[in-house]
């Protein structure tokens, strides 16, 4: 009886551990595609490393999910911080590795680190 008065209340209150869904949406991504950017449409850091994955490596598929369009955007922003550490987007994976956000993808490709990564 006060289980059922109680138990939605303290879920309010409470982190919810990551739904199976989330976590197989944020894993098939990054593993079915050698470049997963989760990005924000408002984020400039994410559009400089779309612009910089687009313009140096036009042959590249990138995939884009877009947190903020998405309706578990902010479920996967928590999975993707319990994972790797990193709250921010960009946050970037090649071949299955992190590479961080776009401060990291920046100085990968100045480095020629992101050309080895991706194999181009
Ligand atoms: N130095 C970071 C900056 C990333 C950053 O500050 N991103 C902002 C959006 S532009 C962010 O994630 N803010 C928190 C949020 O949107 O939840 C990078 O190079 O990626």
């Amino acid at each position: 009886m006060f289980s059922r008065i109680l138990t939605p209340a303290y879920r309010l209150f409470t982190t919810s551990a990551t739904q199976p869904s989330t976590m197989k949406l944020v894993e098939s991504a990054i593993s079915e595609n050698s470049v997963t950017i989760f990005s924000k449409t408002t984020c400039p850091f994410c559009s400089a490393t779309k612009s910089l994955l687009s313009d140096k490596f036009p042959n590249v598929p990138v995939k884009v999910l877009e947190l903020d369009l998405l309706e578990d955007g902010s479920a996967i922003q928590s999975y993707l911080a319990q994972k790797t550490g990193q709250s921010t987007v960009p946050n970037v994976f090649i071949n299955s590795r992190h590479i961080g956000g776009n401060d990291s993808t920046q100085a990968a490709y100045q480095s020629g680190r992101l050309s080895s990564m991706l194999k181009v």
